[in-house]
């Protein structure tokens, strides 16, 4: 058999506030509204003998809780690290919050699903 590979994922979602300060003074982006955002994490590893998983899915809901914490119903550019608070600039923060404590850990991936937008952080 040839060689496989596993990987797992979960999603997430947090409703919040953003502005963007680059934009002209008019510029609809460059006024404060808000977004309902969701989120993908993905793990790859093997599965342990004992449990038959990668990683439970309920201690990665438990890391995902931490972080939604400090992004739902906030107002993102005053969230230390989120200064311009871009699909992709929101990716790589929960990439960087995230990789210390969920080993296997390989992309974080954001969306705004109305408009089909998103930004994708792999390693690598
Ligand atoms: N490359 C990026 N481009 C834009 C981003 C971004 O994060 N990365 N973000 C925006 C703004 O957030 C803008 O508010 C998005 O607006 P729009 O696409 O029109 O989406 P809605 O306001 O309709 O959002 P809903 O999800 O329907 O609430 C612009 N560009
Ligand atoms: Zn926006």
């Amino acid at each position: 058999m040839s060689k496989l590979s596993l990987e797992i994922s979960k999603d997430f979602a947090f409703d919040a506030a953003h502005y963007f300060e680059h934009k002209e003074k008019d510029h609809p982006f460059s006024r404060l509204h808000g977004h309902s955002f969701q989120g993908t994490v993905t793990l790859a590893g093997t599965p342990a003998q004992d449990s038959g998983m990668v990683k439970d899915f309920w201690e990665i809901d438990a890391e995902l809780k931490k972080i939604t914490a400090q992004l739902d119903h906030r107002l993102l550019n005053e969230v230390e690290g989120l200064e311009h608070p871009s699909l992709e600039d929101i990716a790589m923060w929960v990439f960087e919050k995230l990789d210390p404590v969920l080993p296997g850990l390989v992309s974080v991936e954001i969306r705004r699903p109305s408009w089909g937008e998103k930004a994708v952080v792999k390693r690598g």
